[in-house]
């Protein structure tokens, strides 16, 4: 079965939801929790670890209901049904969309193509379990026959972002190793690393999907050449291992064939932290870790496929997004998490969601004409409080926020952990309810500056409290927001799992790379004419 094809905007629901919000939109959320003693336990999901309160939303039990219908008017379970059941529905580039398949477990069967790929899975997952064994318990060593004590991650975009995030997520639960991660383009960044790192003890790992992306190649080639001022040729399958699902581009590239850990085309890149694109995570924090996240990643699985949807996380927190986007028309989320560990969580899910669902033309082709993928930004609390928070209470843009939090801190300071909470229930309580002009007065406030120290508050937020940060806990939580934006591409409309538009500055960049050798280059615009004199001279 293909994803249904159902513009939302000629939905029922759709409609009821545009008449709705024109009845309600300048309702204060103060109101709606005064009106109703009940209103937190109406929209608040327990589950597991999870505790995820949506209360503090805009929303009414009619709000709530439209958009359930709306979830059901697009097929959306039929759509999940065609994502988990292997169908090709990233139809723009003819593949499955399995990620889902690299957390079951042993027995559980993915299909593609008519073959189940769990079993291909679990050996790669093997495959990583006695490798990342071997290193951590310092049994493979270098060329010099030293252990291993740092491992460069060499990749970009999903091949980058999800394991960089992850190991700086589980830092408390790091081993030995020094894990580095080499990105960007800029031959700054891995000269900066290279400063660090020796040679005899330092283990690269090279991951691209394609093996084609110019970043990767370009690092890895420079990492090489580098190491080989120290090193032998034959060193080399010592040192570098590669993760792809481009296995002749990788062998070419010198690396020992026992080394390469195979993916699939069924994972998308921004997708693949699960498969073996997770090898550094595993050897930053070890395979049981590893397998942990999973294992939090499979729950997550299961409670978005079974649960009914007034009670999915992943979908109600979709719905509430679709709400604010297209409705109220608000352009960006903020998503804050209460934890220093998760700093790199937002630009993580800058590509998740920014990738997926920036997309402007239907499952038809046809241009759209109503707003699709939201703007995604953040950083941890209470950091961010004293940056861009001032803007969140008294600008002018409206801008929903997930708010993350953990019960317990994983170092046991009572101290600093109260003190976090209280910081992280305060700023959803100050969203909602702002602060009158009476209450300012009331403060002793004088008169000409009373307009300045009211806040309109009806800021609406989400609050996702976990027990607290684990393995298996971070697992569910990206599988969380990996499913919501699926649910958001299903109401759209439209193909949340290719990235047409990464190409075209691309070849831009190849052209311009092959003109910095030639003289009197005009062919551009002026102004890129200009600039590439400029840079040239
Ligand atoms: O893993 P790779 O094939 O090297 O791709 C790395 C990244 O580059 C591309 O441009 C895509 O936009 C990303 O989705 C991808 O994650």
């Amino acid at each position: 079965m293909p994803l249904p094809n159902i513009n939302p905007t000629t939905t029922n629901s759709w409609e009821k939801l545009q008449e709705h919000f024109n009845k309600i939109n300048n309702i204060h959320m103060k109101d709606l929790f005064a009106q109703d003693s009940e209103r937190a336990n109406k929209f608040t999901i327990k589950w597991d670890d999870f505790y995820v309160d949506f209360s503090k939303n805009r929303i009414t039990e009619e709000t709530f209901r439209y958009l359930l219908e709306l979830a059901d008017e697009v097929n959306l379970k039929e759509a999940i049904q065609s994502q988990f059941s292997g169908e090709k529905i990233n139809k723009t580039e003819g593949r499955a969309v399995l990620h889902t398949a690299l957390r079951a477990p042993k027995d559980a069967k993915f299909y593609v193509d008519g073959v189940n790929v769990v079993p291909e899975v679990h050996q790669v997952k093997q495959k990583i379990q006695s490798f990342t064994n071997e290193i951590v318990n310092g049994d493979r060593k270098g060329f010099t026959g030293k252990p291993f004590t740092d491992v460069v991650n060499i990749g970009i975009g999903g091949s980058d972002l999800g394991p960089a995030m992850v190991v700086e997520s589980l830092q408390y639960y790091k081993n030995h190793l020094t894990t580095h991660f080499v990105s960007n383009v800029d031959g700054d960044h891995v000269n900066e690393v290279i400063k660090k790192l020796n040679p005899e003890t330092t283990l690269f790992v090279v991951v691209s999907k394609t093996f084609t992306t110019q970043e990767t190649l370009s690092n890895a080639n420079t990492i090489k050449n580098w190491f080989l001022q120290s090193a032998t040729e034959g060193a080399i399958a010592k040192h570098f291992v590669a993760v792809s699902t481009n296995i002749d581009s990788v062998k070419k590239f010198g690396i020992d064939v026992n080394n390469i850990f195979p993916m699939w085309d069924w994972v998308g890149g921004r997708f693949s932290l699960w498969s073996a694109v997770g090898l550094s995570i595993s050897l930053a924090v070890g395979y049981n870790n590893f397998d942990s996240l999973l294992t939090g990643a499979n729950k997550m699985d299961e409670h978005f496929k079974s649960e009914d949807f007034k009670s999915n996380i992943p979908v109600v927190l979709a719905l509430i997004s679709v709400w604010y986007n297209n409705f109220f028309k608000a352009e960006s989320e903020a998503v804050i998490g209460y934890s220093q560990y998760l700093n790199q969580f937002a630009t993580y899910l800058q590509q998740g969601i920014m990738e997926s669902n920036g997309k402007s033309v239907d499952r038809n082709g046809n241009p759209i004409d109503y707003e699709t993928g939201t703007l995604i930004w953040g950083e941890p609390g209470t950091n961010s409080q004293h940056a861009f928070f001032q803007l969140i209470h008294q600008g002018t843009k409206l801008i929903p926020a997930d708010f993350i939090g953990f019960v317990k801190s994983l170092h046991g300071n009572k101290d600093h952990q109260d003190k976090l909470t209280s910081n992280f229930l305060a700023q959803t309580e100050a969203l909602l309810n702002g602060k009158t002009k009476d209450e300012v007065v009331l403060e002793g406030a004088d008169e000409s500056i009373v307009p300045f120290k009211v806040f309109k508050g009806n800021k609406p937020t989400n609050t996702i409290f976990i027990n607290k940060l684990t393995p298996e806990s971070l697992g569910k939580l990206i599988a969380m927001y990996e499913h919501k934006i699926f649910v958001q591409g299903v109401i759209w409309n439209i193909f949340s799992y290719d990235q047409f538009g990464v190409e075209l500055g691309k070849q831009l960049a190849n052209k311009i790379l092959q003109e910095f050798n030639i003289s009197n280059v005009n062919n551009h615009d002026s102004s890129t004419n200009n600039l590439l004199k400029h840079y040239k001279k």
